[in-house]
């Protein structure tokens, strides 16, 4: 099975190097400066015990790229996605199926849209990596896993197929006939803790530790659950259960990567994740006031990193 992984960055990096470890037949799709430094160095990956380990990896730029690929992990953040679907188009052909695996769910519509349904699969990968400053892969949180599957809902020979590769790279993957409600209910997660985050300033440990804390963040849930579920996709209570339970968890250290990316002063993936569900929730007259507010927070944010007023 030939897999193209769009992007060595965080996640894809993250996964492309357990495939690439196991002998799986990888190619990571980079820009020529990427290109040049995994090159020198390989991809580095530092797990939770700060241990590096090096992984040579075969990596193409847009201008050389064939087709003829089976699985495309397209592991991009959604400030690139307009550009990275450009480059990706000669790898598709007739039997290429693409496994996106960004938060939020207006991807898949772009994918569908310009690629044909038929070359989609839904994906959540529920990981905590960061990119080091010298291009390194970090974990920064125990747990990696992959879930994914057919728009909808059918089973296929290949999600099978995939599945046992990532199985034999001994990742914790599986194959879901529920993976649109998979990836609605990560993006109630991902929403609802980046933007306690962002509006709070801190960790979920950090915020429950205040006095109405836990309030906020249990509102904050409420809020995208009410949009979500006018959208017809509302979480499963054990979804819900474990939402509650992990951004209102005393001591925890969690944040999001939407979180981290702020706190760095590096452009976010506010619209995509926060900016969609508040589009959604003021055409369909559902008030979402701190929702609103975390948006706008990240809106500020991303016109101080462009030199907008
Ligand atoms: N980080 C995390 O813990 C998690 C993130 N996610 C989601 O996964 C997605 C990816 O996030 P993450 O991995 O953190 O992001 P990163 O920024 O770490 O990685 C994205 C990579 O994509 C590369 N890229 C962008 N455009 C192109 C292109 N046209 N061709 C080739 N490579 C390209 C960038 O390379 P370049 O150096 O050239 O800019 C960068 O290395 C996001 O939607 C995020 O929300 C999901 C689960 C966990
Ligand atoms: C929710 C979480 C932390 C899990 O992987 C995530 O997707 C992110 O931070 O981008």
């Amino acid at each position: 099975m030939r897999i193209l992984i769009v992007g060595a960055g965080a996640v894809g990096g993250y996964f492309g190097a357990c495939l690439a470890q196991a002998g799986a037949e990888v190619t990571f799709l980079v820009r020529p400066a990427r290109a040049a430094s995994l090159a020198i160095t390989g991809l580095v990956l530092v797990d939770l015990d700060c241990e590096r380990t090096t992984v040579p990896v075969t990596t193409v730029t847009a201008d050389r790229l064939d087709d003829g690929w089976d699985v495309v992990l397209l592991a991009v953040k959604a400030t690139g996605l307009a550009s990275a679907l450009v480059d990706l188009e000669p790898a598709i052909g007739a039997q290429t199926v693409i496994l996106p695996i960004l938060n939020g769910i207006d991807h898949i519509s772009s994918l569908c849209e310009r690629f044909g349904a038929q070359h989609v699969l839904g994906g959540v990968a529920v990981v905590a990596t960061e990119l080091g400053s010298d291009g390194e892969i970090v974990q920064v949180a125990p747990g990696a896993s992959i879930a994914f599957g057919e728009l909808d809902g059918t089973t296929s020979d290949r999600t099978t197929c995939l599945l046992d590769v990532l199985a034999k790279a001994g990742l914790e993957a599986a194959v879901s006939e529920s993976i649109m409600r998979d990836v609605w209910e990560k993006w109630l997660f991902m929403a609802a803790g980046g933007a306690a985050s962002v509006l709070l300033g801190g960790t979920v440990g950090a915020i429950v530790a205040t006095t109405d804390g836990a309030d906020v963040v249990r509102l904050l849930i409420k809020e995208v659950v009410g949009v979500q579920r006018a959208e017809g996709y509302p979480p499963r209570d054990d979804a819900l259960d474990r939402v509650l339970k992990v951004l209102t968890q005393p001591g925890s250290s969690f944040t999001t990567s939407l979180y981290r990316d702020f706190k760095a002063g590096r452009p976010t993936e506010v619209e995509p994740i926060l900016g969609s569900l508040v589009h959604r929730a003021v055409i369909r007259r559902i008030g979402t006031p701190l929702l609103r507010a975390a948006t706008i927070r990240l809106r500020v944010h991303e016109n101080s990193l462009s030199g907008s007023p």
